[in-house]
């Protein structure tokens, strides 16, 4: 378990992260989200001691970075993948941490073949692709078998392959009773890998919640019709105080309606229908939509069009809605 409380961290007059406190469970996998400079390698960093904290504290299985004899033992991490003496082969980067850290040799040749790198092992990392060095780097974190590990953006550089390989590594480490902490800016790729998720703007927290309510209280959900008989069913809809909208090749989003309804309304007007889905949004366009006002980097009007958030809801922008909740935010586990 990581536990922070009330964590600051100012650089001069810029605060990057504003009194975070959450907990990041064992046992699964807890995505970490945020805009570009939202605080999450600074958060990261301190959880490491890396980085001194302004004020509040992180406790790292209910003990301080400080007080770990051996602290590779107690959390891995996955930060820069580059930070490797470029002279040294994958062997002796790994031999040198386990000797420091008083980890057995024999475990240097193990955790090189959980990563797929005992063919290269006595190779010069300097000679490592960006993926290789992902692959050392996990190693690194994997040496002392620790119960808390880290992975700030781990499938950077990593091909399809790769990455596939690392989800199914961090469901299996989370699956031991591990306390997994992940982030990365691959979407669809978080979707499939975090149960979990702490999101962050501008240093605060703005969600601590499950992926699953996540993406639902903050997408619209809406299904999709199409029919042969498409004008029939578009009036059909209107008459019922539905508001279709076309969506190309004859289908159309009816928003706030269910496949139930529309099947049943279909029915008692006997339209035959060849489509009839519930529809939610995908994790992208929940985070843009939530964290849209705690964006600090915005492109303003790129080839592909302006890079606001899709059209939300209906009511106040959903992060402005959370930010409102105090700098805690908002939370389904009743703490934070
Ligand atoms: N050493 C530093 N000195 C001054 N400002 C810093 C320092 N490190 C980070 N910052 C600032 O703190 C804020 C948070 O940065 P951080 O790198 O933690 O964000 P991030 O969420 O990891 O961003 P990204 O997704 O782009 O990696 C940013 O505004 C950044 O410019």
């Amino acid at each position: 378990m990581i536990e922070l409380d009330g964590l600051t961290k100012r650089f001069g007059a810029k605060v990057a992260v504003d009194r975070l406190s959450f907990r990041v469970r064992p046992g699964m996998v807890t995505g970490f989200l945020g805009p570009n400079g939202a605080g999450k390698s600074t958060t990261m960093r301190m959880m490491l001691d890396l980085d001194r904290p302004t004020a509040g504290r992180v406790r790292i299985d209910g003990r301080s970075y400080r007080d770990l004899a051996e602290p590779l033992t107690a959390i891995g991490a996955l930060l820069e993948a580059r930070s490797v003496h470029g002279g040294r082969s994958a062997y002796h980067h790994l031999l040198w941490l386990a000797q420091s850290n008083r980890i057995p040799t024999a475990r240097v040749r193990q955790v090189l073949d959980v990563v797929g790198l005992t063919a290269v092992a006595h190779k010069k990392a300097k000679g490592f692709s960006l993926g290789m060095a992902q692959r050392l780097g996990i190693a690194a974190a994997l040496l002392g078998d620790p119960r808390v590990l880290l992975f700030d953006e781990p499938v950077n550089g990593l091909d399809p392959e790769g990455i596939h390989w690392i989800r199914h590594l961090m469901k299996r480490l989370a699956s031991e009773g591990r306390t997994i902490f992940v982030s990365s800016h691959l979407m669809s790729e978080m979707a499939l890998t975090a149960d979990h998720l702490i999101v962050i703007g501008q240093g605060r927290l703005l969600a601590d919640t499950s992926m699953a309510s996540f993406i639902q209280e903050n997408s619209r959900s809406y299904a999709r019709v199409r029919s042969p008989e498409h004008e029939r069913l578009t009036e059909v809809l209107r008459s019922a105080g539905f508001t279709p909208v076309e969506a190309g090749g004859g289908t159309l989003e009816v928003d706030g309606a269910t496949p139930e309804r529309l099947g049943e309304l279909a029915a008692q007007h006997r339209i035959t229908l060849h489509e009839l889905s519930a529809q939610r949004a995908s994790l992208e366009e929940a985070f843009m939509r939530m964290t849209a006002g705690a964006v600090e980097y915005h492109a303003h009007g790129t080839a592909e069009g302006p890079t606001t958030a899709p059209p939300g809801p209906r009511g106040p922008r959903w992060g402005e809605d959370f930010r409102r909740g105090g700098p805690g935010g908002r939370t389904d586990r009743g703490e934070g």
